[in-house]
């Protein structure tokens, strides 16, 4: 986590080449959320997020300070791809699948998104993400050493402790749909804190853009239909960056109601 720090603490001169609103621009930092002139309330954190696949492509646009961020981080991206792809391999196991179901173009790009959240004077009037599911399939989140992620479940927020040197491991809409709903994403949210800086690392596992997603038949149970729509996935991101992430309303345009 050290190269990420060291990221956010370089002079803002040394971070200005990257900063960016402009969506498109696959490697950029940041502040608040990627609709910063239109949120009604302005999020308490930078981002830094780039492709990581494919590494010789990607690692070219980069950031070049810390000197060493290139090397540690294709490191990093490649280990947590492994891991990642070996809990899906897990999943496919328990779900019943065969073996390199999530192989391929559903588990083929890979995006690495940065969080660093400053101390916030009042953390009681912001948040550093607001509640949301990841839209992908699985992430690797590494959380530092400090506090700031929750979880909702039975409709309260639960903190969800660091433990050194730990991820977290969150399911994705995309798993959630593939799964015709066996397996569930979960909400989840970062608050601030006022004492101390907070910098965590998510690598998110992702279908390739024009993966088409949809429920796998052997997933549907014979007294089931399908809960959703084929679609692509570069469909889904669009409607999820519009509508900002919102656990209630992101799924409802590939819903069928049966
Ligand atoms: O910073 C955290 O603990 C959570 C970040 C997160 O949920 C995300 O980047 O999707
Ligand atoms: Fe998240």
């Amino acid at each position: 986590m050290n190269v990420f720090k060291e990221f956010f603490e370089l002079p803002a001169e040394d971070k200005v080449s990257v900063y960016s609103n402009n969506l498109k621009r696959p490697c950029r930092l940041y502040t608040s959320s990627s609709n910063y002139d239109h949120e009604n309330v302005h999020l308490w954190r930078d981002n830094l997020r780039h492709p990581c696949h494919p590494l010789e492509d990607c690692i070219k646009i980069w950031p070049q300070k810390p000197t060493r961020y290139r090397e540690i981080v294709a490191t990093y991206s490649i280990e947590a791809k492994k891991l990642g792809l070996r809990i899906l391999e897990l999943l496919s196991e328990g779900l019943g699948l065969g073996s390199g179901f999530f192989g391929d173009k559903l588990s083929e790009s890979s995006l690495l998104s940065v969080n660093h959240y400053p101390p916030c004077p009042d953390p009681s009037l912001t948040l550093g993400v607001s509640r949301h599911c990841d839209p992908n399939l699985l992430t690797i989140l590494h959380q530092g050493d400090e506090y700031g992620l929750q979880v909702f479940k039975d409709g309260e927020w639960i903190g969800v402790e660091p433990l050194h040197n730990a991820f977290v491991v969150n399911i994705g809409h995309q798993l959630q749909i593939i799964s015709n709903n066996k397996l569930k994403s979960a909400e989840h949210r970062a608050v601030t804190n006022s004492r101390v800086a907070r910098t965590t690392a998510a690598f998110f596992i992702n279908p390739s853009d024009d993966c088409v997603i949809e429920p796998d038949k052997s997933l549907i149970d014979t007294n089931e239909s399908p809960a959703y729509r084929p679609f692509q996935f570069k469909e889904f991101l669009l409607n999820y960056s519009s509508l900002m992430g919102n656990p209630e309303k992101c799924l409802e345009p590939f819903e069928l109601h049966a």
